[in-house]
């Protein structure tokens, strides 16, 4: 699914944030990112995302080494993949249902498509009574579940989130973290980056750890299928 050799990263002229960067997402892996503010968690998904190119390294992100992708071609990669900010980035002047449908309308697809999808999502998450809310009226728990309504409605093979659970609170956090354990299960290949220990001592799913940069050893890891049956 994804896979990182040597990669590192800098932003323009400044030193490296990444380096040395050797790593393995599985399809249909389940992974946590964590490590101390500023050790390049957020760096390291937005190569993931398309959003920053790695200054040196190779990625491969479904079958296909990036440095050989050429850039029209990027936004077909990027459309495979789901994203979630920990600042949710709902449109404000939009609906929780606009919001949601967006990716689908920006696909093209048709209103009666777009319905069917945004309302089986809207129920998914538990939120069918809001569809007509706007953003600011939702509270930020609420917003994470439209945020990630929104990401999961194109079907993406992996999905990314960037501290998803950051100010929310614990019975929150567990009802977002179950619902990615649900699209994990279904063949979805999750990483979510989190500062939140007693979220990832609960959940216990592999984990990769940065430190200034590098990846560390990991404290623990599970063997494949180890831990994924635990009640969470
Ligand atoms: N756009 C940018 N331009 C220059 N430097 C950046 C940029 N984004 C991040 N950095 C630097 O890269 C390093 C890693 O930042 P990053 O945001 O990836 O860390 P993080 O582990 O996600 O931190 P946090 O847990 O606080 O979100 C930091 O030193 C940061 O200052």
């Amino acid at each position: 699914m994804v896979r990182f050799e040597n990669v590192g990263l800098r932003y323009g002229n400044g030193p490296e944030v990444l380096r040395d960067l050797s790593f393995e997402l599985a399809p249909g892996s389940f992974q946590f990112l964590t490590g101390p503010t500023g050790a390049g968690k957020s760096s390291l998904l937005k190569l993931l995302y398309l959003s920053e190119r790695p200054s040196r390294g190779l990625i491969t992100l479904f079958g296909e080494p990036l440095s050989k992708v050429p850039r029209d071609r990027l936004h077909e990669l990027r459309r495979r993949i789901g994203v979630v900010f920990q600042d949710f980035r709902l449109l404000d002047h939009m609906s929780a249902y606009d919001n949601v449908a967006l990716p689908l309308r920006i696909a093209g697809h048709g209103e009666k498509h777009i319905k069917e999808a945004v309302t089986e999502l809207m129920e998914w998450v538990g939120l069918s009574d809001k569809m007509g809310a706007l953003p600011a009226t939702l509270s930020g728990g609420q917003k994470q579940l439209i945020a990630i309504a929104r990401a999961v409605i194109t079907s993406p093979s992996l999905i990314v989130a960037d501290e998803p659970t950051g100010n929310i609170d614990r019975d929150m956090s567990m009802k977002i973290m179950r619902l990615f354990i649900e699209l994990n299960k279904q063949g979805t290949t999750v990483i979510v980056a989190t500062h939140d220990w007693p979220l990832i001592d609960k959940i216990k799913r592999p984990m990769l750890e940065l430190f200034e940069g590098k990846l560390a050893e990991a404290s623990w890891w599970l063997k494949p299928g180890e831990g994924l049956d635990e009640p969470v």
